[in-house]
């Protein structure tokens, strides 16, 4: 590959910058990276990374092999708008734009291209991504071969059908929040019973490490291993009661799938948008 081209510069452009550096996939100076107009963080992936930017279009997407779209999806349909001259049936077209569909893509490139659309999520920083990929009909098994190497240089991998990527994005591309929203709960809640931050904070950690490899480890269920934890008239039957008076793992549930419904709504909104101005 001579060179991969990356358009957006935020979170989940640097997390995948720093895992194909890291492992090697393209030689730095061949990944070539632009944003909106933040100039001043440009030249910190330049330097952090010692990869390649540029404002200019040919510069950036001239025999580009693969083009990666990491903006928001919101600015998707003015930022293809710019590049879309520039996009050519033999490149290779990756999306991470969450809700934005293939079909939304080529309305907007306003022709048939190779495009994989996928669902990494932010732990891709530290190499631990959950990442779901979709490919279109005319992506070869070498590219699709090659966009799952990509994506594994941030952690995890799995081949799904398009239609599963909301589902994906409500499940873990939105779920370390879920995570961290109870890690909230519980730092709130050790400062309330008297433990020190720091220490509470390291105790927590540990529990969800614990917790997460146990559930990967064990050929035991969840709902096991919680029993297990679970003494009769002890501790944890005590906490877990005023959960269950919540309903919260009934909103957990809903939770999930109201992120998965936001997901589709984006899609549908983007691609009527589209086919209301064509
Ligand atoms: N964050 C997450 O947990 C996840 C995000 N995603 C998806 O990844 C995508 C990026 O998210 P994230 O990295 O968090 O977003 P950020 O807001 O951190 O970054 C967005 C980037 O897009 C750039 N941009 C906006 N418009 C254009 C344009 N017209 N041309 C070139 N660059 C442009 C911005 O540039 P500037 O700063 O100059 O405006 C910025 O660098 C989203 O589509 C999101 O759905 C997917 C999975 C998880
Ligand atoms: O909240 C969002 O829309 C993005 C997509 C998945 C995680 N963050």
């Amino acid at each position: 590959m001579k060179k991969l081209a990356i358009i957006g510069a935020g979170s989940m452009a640097e997390a995948l910058i720093s895992g194909m550096v890291e492992n090697q996939f393209i030689n730095k100076k061949q990944i070539w990276v632009t944003n909106r107009r933040n100039e001043e963080r440009l030249n910190q992936l330049q330097e952090r990374y010692g990869v390649s930017t540029s404002y200019e279009l040919t510069e950036l997407l001239e025999e580009a092999d693969i083009v990666v779209l990491a903006m928001k999806p919101k600015d998707a349909a003015s930022s293809i708008e710019l590049i879309k001259p520039y996009l050519k049936r033999e490149m290779l077209i990756v999306s991470v734009l969450a809700g934005v569909s293939i079909e939304s893509i080529e309305l907007l490139a306003e022709k048939s291209l190779s495009v994989v659309r996928a669902m990494p999520n932010t732990s891709a920083a530290i190499g631990k991504s959950a990442t779901a990929i979709a490919v279109n009909d005319h992506v070869s098994s070498n590219q699709r071969n090659l966009v799952k190497n990509m994506f594994d240089t941030v952690g995890l991998t799995t081949i799904v059908e398009e239609e599963q990527l909301d589902a994906v994005t409500g499940l873990s591309g939105s779920g370390p929040a879920y995570i961290y929203y109870l890690v909230e709960a519980m730092e709130k809640s050790a400062v309330e019973i008297g433990l020190e931050r720091e220490m509470a904070k390291e105790l927590i950690v540990q529990t969800l490490v614990g917790a997460a490899e146990m559930v990967l480890k064990t050929t035991k269920t969840p709902e096991q291993l919680r029993r297990e934890v679970t003494s009769p008239g002890g501790t944890t039957e005590a906490g877990i009661k005023v959960l269950e008076s919540h309903h919260v793992q009934h909103a957990f549930i809903n939770c999930i799938k109201e992120a998965t419904s936001q997901s589709k709504r984006l899609g549908v909104a983007l691609t009527d948008g589209i086919k209301a101005v064509k």
